[in-house]
């Protein structure tokens, strides 16, 4: 069966505390998911401020395939500013649980029911697709459930949907409450899941088995409090677990959406989340790089290419002399069998004082080994910054290059870039790209020791540097000059 998937990152997802996308924010990210293949696009609450109805409408004029929605409450007033945000439908928000009705709304079943009746027909006047949302429907009776449902598609709704709104249900439940609604309403039935118990994306599974076949998630699960059900983890789930089911999603570009919107909505994905996190598909262990050497399957349930990643092999403790040697080769470092022994001895001395052990260790390392005495070119002398908040960011640096002194100036958005670039202009800098850029405070406060890490790039070859300073100007001036030696040597 083929499963539509409502995307309610640009609503829901954008309810994560402190979170707000601007309107270009949200339509970068809706032209993206539209992109991909998501079939619904849940594009905010139109009745929330001026600037969301900016961002629907933005969106709305945007001729995609996907269907766009807005959220609204079962109130005229809601669903005039869904209309004139010119939406194709709306998720129709009912509360259906005693608690919701009686503590919250304060009012009756039946009052609940005129209210949700009256909203539909004033949807269906107006030409909206609705989709009624059975919110906190989880810990709703399934007998109200169904007198809900029936009631709105007597209406004209022609989706509905269970909200576990506090994230309650587990696999059993779910699968019981969507086979029990699937035996009695023909309409399409979808689930809405929250993941206050970890079991977001387990529930959503058991929905779509118990009859459902539309799910609503957001781009890396953000969302209220712990969260929604994560696109990626079910779209690449139902890809590799659930052969009965499909979706029309390009999963190759699930990564791409999903460092948007980390990018965008400053909440970063931890780094053991599944599918997008950063160590998805990293591999330090010995005994598990040397199985991926041989066999990726031994180790990778699917391929990193497959959701546009693309396999690390990670320094430390645990490694093994067969991943080791292929992250040197990576790095352009050729060794022999006991130069790798004695390289990997190294690491794990390094990694047992406790130390994270980086590239830059790990280049280092190889050259103290292979007896390898880069020969700098470029040595610098001086550098002197001119900044604050009414100057343009202006540095100046002397740098000996090839035995020659020489003067340069530069500007640049910070400090930091203006001393870089002061540093650039020179023509031995040519053809060499920063790719990485990443600064640490190593102990706290404003005196803080700062580390600049970065990563370099000429041609094929790839180098990392570091530079270690009270100063972030000279520690990033002392990274880039390091790097480009090593880069310019042999
Ligand atoms: C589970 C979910 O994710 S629900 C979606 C949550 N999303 C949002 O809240 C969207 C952003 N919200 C907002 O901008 C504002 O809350 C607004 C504009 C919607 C309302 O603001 P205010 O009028 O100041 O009310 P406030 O937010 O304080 O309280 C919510 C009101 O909506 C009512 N309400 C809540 N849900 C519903 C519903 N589904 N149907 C009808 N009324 C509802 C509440 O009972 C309360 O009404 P009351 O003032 O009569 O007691
Ligand atoms: C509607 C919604 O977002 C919820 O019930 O969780």
């Amino acid at each position: 069966m083929n499963i539509k998937i409502l995307d309610t990152t640009l609503r829901d997802g954008e309810q994560t505390p402190g979170v707000s996308l601007t309107p270009l924010e949200k339509l970068r990210i809706a032209t993206k998911l539209d992109e991909i293949g998501v079939n619904f696009i849940e594009a905010g609450s139109a009745i929330t401020s001026d600037g969301e109805r900016q961002s629907i409408k933005d969106i709305t004029q945007q001729n995609f395939n996907a269907e766009i929605l807005s959220f609204s409450r079962p109130l005229e007033m809601d669903i005039d500013y869904c209309l004139e945000c010119d939406v194709d439908a709306v998720n129709l928000v009912v509360p259906t649980s005693d608690l919701h009705i009686f503590d919250k709304l304060k009012i009756t079943k039946e009052e609940l029911l005129a209210m949700s009746n009256s909203a539909v027909d004033y949807c269906k006047d107006h030409g909206l697709t609705v989709e009624l949302s059975a919110e906190d429907g989880s810990r709703t009776g399934i007998d109200f459930l169904k007198t809900v449902y029936t009631n709105a598609i007597e209406h004209g709704a022609d989706r509905v949907c269970l909200c576990d709104t506090v994230g309650i249900l587990t696999p059993e439940s779910s699968f019981e409450m969507f086979k029990q609604l699937n035996e009695y309403i023909d309409v399409p039935i979808s689930c809405h899941c929250h993941n206050d118990f970890g079991l977001a994306v387990a529930n959503t599974f058991a929905a779509l088995r118990g009859g459902a076949s539309e799910f609503h998630s957001t781009i890396n699960g953000i969302g209220e409090r712990a969260g929604n059900a994560s696109f990626e983890e079910c779209v690449v789930g139902i890809y590799k677990l659930f052969p009965q089911f499909s979706t029309d999603i390009k999963i190759h570009e699930i990564y791409t959406i999903s460092k948007l919107v980390a990018r965008f909505t400053g909440v970063y994905i931890q780094p053991n989340k599944a599918i997008v996190g950063e160590n998805a598909f990293a591999h330090e262990s010995g005994i598990h790089s040397d199985g991926i050497i041989k066999n990726a399957a031994t180790y990778e349930s699917i391929t990193p290419e497959l959701v546009g990643r693309k396999r690390k092999f990670v320094i430390g403790k645990h490694m093994g002399t067969h991943g080791l040697d292929v992250r040197l080769k990576e790095l352009g470092v050729n060794v022999n069998k006991n130069q790798l022994k004695k390289i990997c001895d190294n690491i794990k001395i390094l990694a047992d004082k406790g130390k994270t052990v980086t590239d830059v260790d790990l280049q280092a390392i190889a050259d103290n080994v292979l007896e390898i005495n880069h020969k700098d070119r470029i040595k610098l002398n001086e550098v002197t910054i001119v900044s604050g908040n009414k100057v343009m960011p202006t540095a100046s640096v002397k740098l000996t290059v090839d035995g020659e002194e020489i003067l340069n100036a530069g500007v640049g958005i910070g400090p930091v870039d203006a001393a870089i670039n002061a540093v650039n202009s020179l023509d031995i800098f040519n053809d060499i790209d920063f790719i990485e850029y990443h600064v640490d405070a190593i102990t706290g406060g404003t005196d803080a020791l700062i580390d600049v890490i970065i990563k370099l790039q000429k041609g094929d070859k790839i180098i990392s540097a570091r530079g270690t300073e009270p100063d972030i100007i000279n520690a990033s001036v002392k990274a880039y000059i390091s790097g480009v030696n090593r880069l310019l040597s042999n």
